[in-house]
């Protein structure tokens, strides 16, 4: 048995998201929590003939406790998405105090689960969470993380448009390290996978197209939000990858992940070799039973990219710092 529940689930990610995961068939629970609309979505994914029970709350009568309690996996699209001309971080004022809250109910009714936080800015929100589990004395960090999983999807594909075989992206596997905003976002293009041949004016170009790939949504969609669909795409990939480690389903399971370098699974090489005292990073990861089961070196880079990773470490001790005094400073906890 295993009961997944989405958290925004009547968004326009948790939408499309809610549908993906009725498709996996490792769930049985689907529970879709939102603020508004939920039972709407759930009566309508849960005609679909794939196993999982799916049900469908809103806040009255302790809907968020009903959706969480019992759940194994929990996937935070919640919150507000960007307009053209805003950051990820101008989110932070309302998504903030939206990933806190959600924070709280999984600490009191669903603290052994695995905790994916789509909602942005994510290099400030799941410092958030992991705060907040913190305080409630229920926080693993090998259970918590930040999904950037997109980032590392839009690398593929427009790679392999670079490359001129667009119809085989799903073959190029680039790392992307870092952080989800800007230039936190670092692709390791030297290390794709087939290797590829591109000169330096063209990985400039791919490596600004996979930082701000983001914004080239925001700005085709033109105040109508940010990317919702290959979200929901990049959301359940992930989440299928952490259920397949889980589940044993599959024996070695390789993502990429912001998360906590302080955890058992070896994260204090990568943050030491980042120089300072940096927490959380997105990195290669080995997924297992209880989550994170190893962090891997980020492996060689060019001089150019190592550049990049500094500019990204500038700015996301920032973010981090953020998220953290933020629940420091929340007195509701
Ligand atoms: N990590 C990533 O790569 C990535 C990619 C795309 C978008 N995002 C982020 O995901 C978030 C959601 O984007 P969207 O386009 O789905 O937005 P949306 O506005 O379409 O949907 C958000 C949903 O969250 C719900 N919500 C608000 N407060 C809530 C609460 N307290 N509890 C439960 N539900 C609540 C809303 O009712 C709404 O249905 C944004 O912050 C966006 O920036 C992240
Ligand atoms: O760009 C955004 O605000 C949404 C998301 O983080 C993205 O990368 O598409």
């Amino acid at each position: 048995m295993v009961k997944a529940t989405v958290i925004g689930a009547a968004g326009g990610i948790g939408q499309p998201l809610s549908l993906l995961l009725k498709q996996n068939t490792l769930i049985t629970d689907l529970a879709l929590y939102d603020v508004v609309n939920s039972p709407g979505v759930a009566a309508d994914i849960s005609h679909i003939n794939t196993p999982s029970v799916v049900k469908g709350y809103l806040p009255p009568d302790g809907g968020l406790e009903k959706a969480l309690t019992g759940a194994d996996i929990v996937v935070i699209p919640a919150g507000v998405p960007r307009k053209p001309g805003m950051t990820r971080d101008d989110l932070f004022n309302i998504n903030a105090s939206i990933v806190r809250d959600i924070a709280v109910g999984i600490a009191a009714h669903a603290p052994k689960a695995f905790v994916l936080v789509i909602s942005n800015p994510v290099n400030s929100t799941v410092p958030i969470v992991a705060e907040v589990l913190k305080k409630k004395g229920v926080y693993d960090p090998k259970r918590l993380f930040g999904v950037t999983t997109l980032d590392v999807v839009r690398a593929s594909t427009f790679v392999a448009e670079a490359a001129g075989q667009p119809t085989e992206s799903l073959k190029f596997r680039i790392p992307v390290v870092g952080g989800h905003s800007g230039v936190t976002i670092v692709p390791l293009l030297s290390q794709c996978d087939p290797k590829v041949q591109l000169d330096q004016a063209t990985i400039d170009q791919l490596t600004n197209r996979i930082q701000f790939g983001g914004d080239e949504v925001v700005k085709a969609k033109d105040g109508a939000g940010s990317a919702t669909l290959s979200m929901a795409f990049a959301g359940a990939r992930f989440a299928a990858a952490v259920l397949d480690a889980a589940s044993g389903k599959a024996s070695s399971v390789h993502e990429y992940t912001y998360v906590d370098l302080d955890s058992e699974a070896g994260g204090k090489d990568v943050a030491s070799k980042l120089g300072g005292n940096l927490q959380y990073f997105s990195v290669p990861v080995t997924l297992g039973k209880n989550g994170v089961e190893k962090i891997h070196p980020l492996g060689g880079m060019s001089e150019y990219e190592e550049g990049l990773v500094k500019k990204a470490v500038a700015d996301l001790g920032g973010n981090i710092e953020k998220g953290q005094s933020f629940v420091a400073k929340s007195s509701n906890l």
